[in-house]
Parts: C-alpha cells; sequence; structure tokens
C-alpha cells in the first residue's frame, strides 16, 4: 500500500505509529475523497509473521532490531551511572505492532484528572467502546462489541501463571477479578483461565486468613474463571495481533487517497507564517541505509498531525522552530512559537523484571522464545489450523494492579508515605504498580541461559513521581543528536515501591508449586551468610512459611540491584506538550 502517485495531500501525518493509524484510518472510512498521506521511518507490516504473531514480541527488542528505535538516555547517578536505553516501536502501526499485545486500559481518574472539558472519562468510555471488539464476555458496561480491535485471551493457558493468582490471592491475601479494564477495579488478582482447581489446602488456608468478603471473592473465582482471562489484542478467531495498522489502515487498501509512505524520517513541518503547510522528509537511513540523504517537501492543504510517538514529536516540533527557546537556540534553529513544554515532562513506568527457575514439568514461552525448531514447530501448525496456541500468547497471563494495604505501607516506610498521601490515598482506583508472571525468560541474559523453564516477577509503578526530558541537541560533531534525561529515581519516593515489590513478589513465587529457586546472578548481591540470600532448590516453600527477613544490608543490596537494573516499560509519554 504505497501508490506515490498523489504529490499534495489534505491532511498529513508525521510518523505513522499507533495513534497516526487510528486518526488517519478513522478518517479515511469517514470520507473517502480524503487525500491523506502518512509518512513512516519504518517498513510495513502487513501480515508479517514477525509482527502478528504475538510471541515473537522480545525479538523486536534485540540490539540490531530494525523495528524499534533506541534511544540513550544521559547517564545518571540515580542508576549508578547507567545510561538507560529506551525503544519505541518503528514501523507502519508503531508501538502496536511490536509491543506485549497486554490490553491494559487506565482507570476513570486518569481522565478526569485532566481536568479539560470534554476529556472527561464519560465523554472518552463511549470512544474506547467504538475501538474494540471485547470477545471475553458480552454485555460489559464500559467494552465495546463491534470495533475493529479485537481483545481475547490470545492462544493458549499457562497454568503456572494461576499458580501466582492463586497463591497471591491467599498468600497476599487480594480477591480476585475477572475484569481490571473496566476502569474501576482495582488491587485484584485476575488470571488467564482455568487450569487448576482448588485443593483443599488453600482453601483452608483461605478461609483462616481473610474476611468473609474475601473468601467470597475467592470462591468466586472459581466460579466465573471458566470465562475469564488476561486479555490481549488478539484476535481469538485467527490468532493475530490486533494492532492498528491491521485494524485501521491495511483493511481500506482499495482506497487510493489513503497513501503510506514508508522509509521517510519527517524533518519538519513546514509553516507558511504560523499555519502548517507540509512536511520536509528525507530517506530514514535504518530501513534506507544506502539511500541518500536530499530533503523533499509534500504538501498538506488542511492538516499537519505531528504523531511521531514520545520521542519523534517533540524532534519534529523542535526543528520545526517549535519549543524552548533556549534548546532552539543551541541547535541554531530559529523559533516560530515558544513552547516550553515540548520535551519537557517525560515519563515513563519503571519495571524490574526478576528472574526464578521453574520446573521441568510446566510449560513456558522457553522453547518458543529459544527458538527450538521442533515446539515452534507444533506450537505454528496448531496456530495456523485454529489460531490457538503459544504462538498467540505474550507469557503473561496473570497480574494485580496493586495498591499497598495499612500493613504494607507501615513496611514501606516513612520516603514513600507523602506521595501515598497526596497522590494515591482518596484515588481508589488509582495503583500503585502492576506485579505479573512472565512464564519465561525474557532478560538481558537471553541465549546464554541452560535451556531449562524460568519464570519472571514483573513489577511497575504506575505513575512515578519523577520526571525527564527529550530534546535535540548539536554533538560535538556539529550533527543533531537527543538529549533524553529519563529522570527515572531522581524523586526518592519512586524506589520505594519497587523495592517493596521485589520481597512481595518473591514471596509469592516461591509459593508457587512450579517453584524450583532464583536465578542467583540475576537478583541482588545479599552479603555472605545472608538469610535472603539466592539458590536454586528443589520445590517451594509451605504457604505459611514465614517471610524471609532482610537486614539493612540487604535492602541496601536490593536497592543497589534496582538501580543497576531498572528499565524502561516502554510506556514513554509526556513529551509533546502542546500548548
Ligand atoms: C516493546 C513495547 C511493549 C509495549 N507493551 C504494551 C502493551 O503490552 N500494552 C499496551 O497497551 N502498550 C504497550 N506498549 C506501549 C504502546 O505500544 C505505545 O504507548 C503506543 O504504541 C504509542 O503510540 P504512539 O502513536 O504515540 O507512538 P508509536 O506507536 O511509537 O508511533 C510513532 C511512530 O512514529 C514514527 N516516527 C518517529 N519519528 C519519526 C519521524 N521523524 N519521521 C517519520 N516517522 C517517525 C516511529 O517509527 C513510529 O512508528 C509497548 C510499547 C513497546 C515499544
Amino acid at each position: 500500500m504505497s501508490h506515490q502517485s498523489l504529490t499534495e495531500f489534505d491532511i498529513i501525518f508525521a510518523g505513522g505509529g499507533s495513534t497516526a493509524c487510528v486518526v488517519a484510518g478513522r478518517l479515511a472510512a469517514c470520507d473517502s475523497s480524503l487525500k491523506i498521506l502518512i509518512v513512516e521511518a519504518g517498513e510495513h507490516t502487513l501480515d508479517k509473521p514477525a509482527h502478528v504473531q504475538l510471541y515473537q514480541f522480545p525479538f523486536h527488542t534485540a540490539p540490531t532490531s530494525t523495528t524499534h528505535t533506541f534511544h540513550i538516555g544521559n547517564p545518571t547517578p540515580r542508576l549508578n551511572g547507567r545510561a538507560l536505553i529506551v525503544s519505541c516501536g518503528r514501523s507502519v502501526g508503531g508501538g502496536s505492532t511490536v509491543n506485549f499485545g497486554a490490553y491494559t486500559r487506565a482507570p476513570a481518574s486518569d481522565y478526569d484528572d485532566w481536568a479539560v472539558e470534554g476529556w472527561e472519562s464519560k465523554n472518552l468510555i463511549p470512544l474506547m467502546k467504538k475501538l474494540e471488539t471485547y470477545e471475553v464476555q458480552p454485555g460489559r458496561p464500559t467494552h465495546g462489541y463491534t470495533g475493529p480491535v479485537k481483545v481475547s485471551p490470545g492462544g493458549h493457558k499457562l497454568g503456572i501463571c494461576e499458580e501466582f493468582v492463586r497463591v497471591g490471592m491467599t498468600y497476599h491475601k487480594r480477591p480476585y477479578s475477572d475484569d481490571t479494564n473496566d476502569l474501576e477495579t482495582c488491587n485484584t488478582y485476575s488470571v488467564s483461565s482455568l487450569i487448576l482447581l482448588p485443593c483443599l489446602h488453600p482453601l483452608t488456608e483461605a478461609v483462616s486468613a481473610m474476611g468473609k468478603v474475601s473468601i467470597l471473592s475467592y470462591l468466586s473465582y472459581f466460579i466465573v474463571v471458566m470465562n475469564s482471562c488476561l486479555k490481549r489484542y488478539i484476535d481469538g478467531t485467527t490468532g493475530k495481533r490486533s494492532d492498528a495498522a491491521h485494524c485501521y489502515i491495511y483493511n481500506q487498501a482499495q482506497n487510493p487517497n489513503l497513501q503510506v509512505w514508508v522509509g521517510k524520517r519527517v524533518t519538519r513541518v513546514i509553516f507558511e507564517d504560523k499555519r502548517a503547510v507540509g512536511i520536509e522528509f528525507t530517506n530514514d537511513h535504518v530501513s534506507c541505509p544506502d539511500a541518500d540523504q536530499s530533503l523533499t517537501i509534500v504538501k498538506a492543504s488542511k492538516l499537519v498531525v505531528v504523531s511521531a510517538g514520545a520521542f519523534g514529536s517533540p524532534a519534529i516540533l523542535e526543528r520545526s522552530g517549535i519549543g524552548a527557546e533556549a534548546v532552539l537556540k543551541r541547535c541554531g534553529i530559529k523559533p516560530l512559537v515558544s513552547l516550553p513544554g515540548v520535551g519537557e515532562n517525560y515519563t515513563d513506568h519503571n519495571v524490574a523484571l526478576v528472574p526464578y527457575l521453574a520446573a521441568d514439568e510446566v510449560v513456558t514461552m522457553d522453547p518458543l522464545w529459544r527458538r527450538e525448531e521442533s515446539a515452534t514447530k507444533d506450537a505454528l501448525a496448531q496456530w495456523t489450523s485454529n489460531g490457538k496456541s503459544l504462538i498467540a500468547s505474550n507469557g503473561v497471563d496473570a497480574k494485580i494492579k496493586w495498591r499497598p494495604d495499612s500493613d504494607e505501607l507501615k513496611a514501606m516506610g516513612s520516603a514513600f508515605q507523602p506521595r501515598w498521601n497526596e497522590f494515591f490515598r482518596d484515588r481508589p482506583d488509582k495503583c500503585v504498580a502492576i506485579f505479573s508472571l512472565i512464564a519465561g525468560y525474557i532478560g538481558p541474559l537471553f541465549g546464554t541461559l541452560p535451556p531449562r523453564n524460568y519464570m519472571m516477577a514483573s513489577y511497575f509503578t504506575l505513575y512515578p513521581a519523577s520526571a525527564g526530558s527529550v530534546h535535540i541537541k548539536m554533538d560535538e560533531n556539529g550533527k543533531e543528536a537527543l538529549d533524553f534525561t529519563t529522570g527515572f529515581f531522581d524523586d526518592p519516593s519512586d524506589i520505594v515501591p519497587i523495592n517493596f515489590a521485589y520481597k512481595k513478589t518473591r514471596e509469592i513465587c516461591r509459593r508457587m508449586p512450579s517453584y524450583r529457586g532464583e536465578l542467583a546472578d540475576a537478583h541482588p548481591k545479599f552479603p555472605e551468610g545472608s538469610a535472603a540470600a539466592c539458590r536454586e532448590t528443589s520445590g517451594p516453600v509451605d504457604l505459611n512459611a514465614p517471610d524471609i527477613i532482610y537486614t539493612a544490608e540487604d535492602d541496601a543490596a536490593i536497592e543497589k540491584y534496582h538501580r543497576d537494573c531498572v528499565q524502561t516499560t516502554w510506556h514513554s509519554v509526556r513529551a509533546a506538550k502542546i500548548a
């Protein structure tokens, strides 16, 4: 889909990622006479297995990948001198074609907090419904049933993830909920689908450990769980990823007025006075390494939309003379509009992925992620025949949107209390972090580990107080570069829930039947003789086992570990303020 016949358009989108595909696709479907151009740095994704098969998402993050753009942050003492690398999608459909495909909606209060008329949750829910076909359960008031984006459980039931939920509900004493994406529900465990029936032991534990309401919730888990699942952007019939490009653009291939130019990097927006009339672009050096870098202009009569994501959009605006005067001056760019917010307030979620050893007999994603030929062949055969199998899975089938209770808040100490009081306490739909289990290993030791089963505890904070920035700068050779400050852990309260989450998720994992110990090389380095020392074991501890007691030295090891290892959740936002 790249008819390069038109030379002048009504509307041009600078950047062809998730947002651009939805908006351009809807405009084209509404009025097919509109001449619309999407200019994208990356390549087409139409029907490419690497994009439509969800299990392949970790392969895109490899350092040699051309479907991600890698941005190197400035080294910071908060991360023990590390220069954190944050990547984002680079192809038609952007992040939606390479991401984990996890269906996670924000709570209603996130929208209401904007306090912008017309953008309250009550006005946005109808649009969210219009977007999706929620294949999971009928008749849910905040979900949609006729939209192009399919939401389903995906291909396979991962029992190991259900262990995480079952232990979480009993040991961590939180109820079960089958829908944590209704814009309200929080602090409940949710699971993929039932494999394990409750044995008497955990049920008895639950009865003694919980109040009456929790017991009812626990019981309801086993009643509703047959229908429930962690949801994914997957078409439940075909088993293919349901991304913005396939759902909004590629399905309009018959419309010659909707054009997508790939391998083109937008340099700036062209203005006449203060009216945007077109864009300037060149060949993208990653997609087309041998092509010339000459500049071309294409005109738009009605609108130019800057839709290049959290990194691309501020850079295009600044190159166009829109931004903070000091930044523009440093780069020798003539100012057009002074907008100091451009490139400021950069935020991302802070994640740690902590590996554990898992039993030989459980099903994990490891054989597929290790690209083992026979496992992949079998899974592909099943997926081709009925859209099911691990090919349509991301390996993440269990999670809790976690809010600390009073004991946990106390255990976290005073450093988090002001943030809790000011931001979370009176907003019960906002969680502090998401804990989840990944059925397999996807960390930096990928490819070097013995071929066995792994599982990873993943925890990321949802509302870090720290913020960074993304600007353009000139390097010592006079070439444009990125001046990127992640801001991670600049606010001292941000690391507190992360440190706590290590301990809590470790307690959950070591009670799971499939637990076989920690992958010690990728855990905190606890001092010699510490009770928290990590090791391989033959099985889990008892559900009632005492928690590990961490000394002050152990706590210091956990904090160092997080400063050394915390990474992006690839949820970069807020860097293209427009007013
Ligand atoms: C690895 C990963 C995992 C994620 N997991 C999830 C998940 O499970 N669930 C979820 O809901 N979200 C997830 N996300 C986040 C989600 O994908 C993004 O929030 C979303 O894609 C952002 O949409 P966007 O349109 O703002 O930007 P993008 O989708 O990033 O699109 C921006 C596009 O602009 C292009 N571009 C940039 N600069 C230029 C330029 N100068 N010229 C031309 N083109 C340019 C880029 O190549 C890109 O295609 C994940 C993201 C990643 C990367």
